[in-house]
């Protein structure tokens, strides 16, 4: 019988199955950030084991508040730098060089097909556009793999999502995968890798898959896995470029890492989505989804484009566009956190942060910040934010605010409008 990619993924890693059903896995990368790193760096101190298994495999960011708000995040940069600098970690971006870990890392070009990835933190699924296996873990499983350079997990088992058609303009990755967990729930991927294929995801760009995988946690899924295939060589032609003799013997060679044909799926679930509409959430989790249309008309205090989910050029462009000319409604604050500085520069350069800055957008260095409540536009009680963010949990951007999910070009147009409504660049169906 034939695998699929994760399975595929654990059988090159494989380091040794102390039990049925476990595979202890050698890591390809252990990423770092500022919030759950240090946790892991003072216990490893405190038990005398203050060691790394490969400095150029650890990757580490401040990223979350940026730069430090108070004494206490201060005090965590101050643990991850003093770390990376004790180690020899290289690759540590500091405040001035930082962004977003899940934009930054691949945009770096640390993320590859068939790699094993590991972090503390629940969205290191994105990774996983790249064909790699790339989980979020917590603090014991961050010090093993820190001091040892391996994680245990629970042979994969993986549900396929195929879809069909082609997007209707003005639709994106973002309605995709609010829809998607929309149809099978928060719970409804729990334990299990979800592997994306189908022409939607072939026409994608890596920011899009990015997006779409980004959000596999959200329904619980491990990780959010696309294949590999020539818009991944295309990205990682830079750095990849003089490993292979071409494009196309990187493509040949990244072709490993995609699922054989007749490999076993726990479910394959397939969905035309020619006719689907941009989405948004109502509620307090991000399975409750509805079409803009219908939440046309919901008052707003903030909108907030950024995060790992989009808060990449991609996102930034769409977003001018609706943008560009147009000023944001007076009861509306507009904040945008390019998530690194390289999508910071570009957009300077293209003319973008021109645009959202004469829109009436506040600009941020690039952070997490304002996406989980800790910095950079914090709600007050009772206020609504519509967010390109992945998260809409009560409290999540500020205690007793609410968020919206959608799209960067929904988020733009309700900028506008100064309440939830459809993006000019969706024409209905
Ligand atoms: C701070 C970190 C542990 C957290 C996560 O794991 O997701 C954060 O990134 C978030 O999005 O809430
Ligand atoms: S941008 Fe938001 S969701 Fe992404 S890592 Fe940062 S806090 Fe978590």
């Amino acid at each position: 019988m034939g695998k699929t990619i994760a399975e595929k993924i654990f059988d090159a890693h494989l380091v040794d199955k102390p039990y049925e059903g476990v595979y202890v896995l050698s890591l390809d990368m252990v990423f770092c950030h500022e919030i759950t790193t240090p946790v892991a760096i003072m216990d490893l101190v405190n038990r005398g084991l203050d060691r790394v298994f490969d400095p150029t495999k650890i990757k580490a960011v401040i990223d979350h508040v940026t730069p430090a708000k108070d004494s206490k995040t201060a005090t965590q940069h101050k643990i991850l730098r003093e770390w990376a600098r004790r180690h020899n970690i290289k690759d540590f971006f500091d405040v001035g060089r930082n962004g977003v870990c899940h934009a930054l890392f691949p945009e770096q070009g640390f993320v590859r097909p068939g790699y094993t990835i590991i972090m503390g933190d629940s969205h290191t699924c994105t990774h996983g556009a790249f064909g790699a296996f790339a989980a979020g873990v917590g603090t014991t499983d961050l010090e093993v793999g820190i001091l040892k350079g391996v994680c245990a997990f629970k042979y994969p088992k993986t549900i396929k999502f195929v879809l069909k058609g082609k997007l209707p303009e003005g639709v994106y990755a973002k309605d995709v995968i609010l829809y998607i967990i929309s149809q099978i729930s928060v719970n409804g991927a729990t334990d299990h890798v979800m592997e994306f294929t189908g022409p939607i995801v072939d026409a994608m760009s890596m920011e899009s898959r990015m997006t779409l995988s980004n959000m596999a946690i959200e329904a619980g899924g491990t990780s959010g896995i696309c294949y590999p295939d020539m818009t991944t060589v295309e990205y990682l032609w830079k750095f990849i470029q003089n490993d292979y003799p071409s494009k196309e013997a990187a493509l040949k060679d990244f072709q490993k890492w995609v699922s054989d044909p007749d490999a076993h799926y726990e479910k394959v679930l397939e969905y035309d989505l020619s006719d689907l509409e941009p989405m948004v959430t109502y509620g307090y989790k991000p399975d409750l989804v509805k079409p803009v249309r219908e939440m046309e008309g919901t008052p707003i205090d903030q909108v907030y484009i950024g995060s790992c989910t989009n808060g990449r050029l991609e996102d930034l462009r769409i977003a001018a566009q609706i943008l560009k000319g147009k000023k944001i409604a007076p009861t509306v604050r507009g904040i945008l956190s390019p998530a690194t500085p390289e999508i910071y520069f570009q957009a300077m350069e293209e003319g973008i942060l021109k645009i959202f800055y004469e829109a009436g957008f506040s600009i941020t260095n690039p952070t997490c910040g304002a996406c989980l409540g800790m910095s950079n536009g914090v709600l007050a009680e009772g206020e609504v934010c519509a967010a390109t963010t992945n998260r809409n949990f009560y409290g999540r951007m500020g205690k007793g605010g609410t968020v919206h999910l959608m799209s960067p070009a929904t988020a733009a147009a309700s900028a506008i409008a100064g309440k939830i409504t459809n993006s000019p660049l969706y024409r209905g169906k």
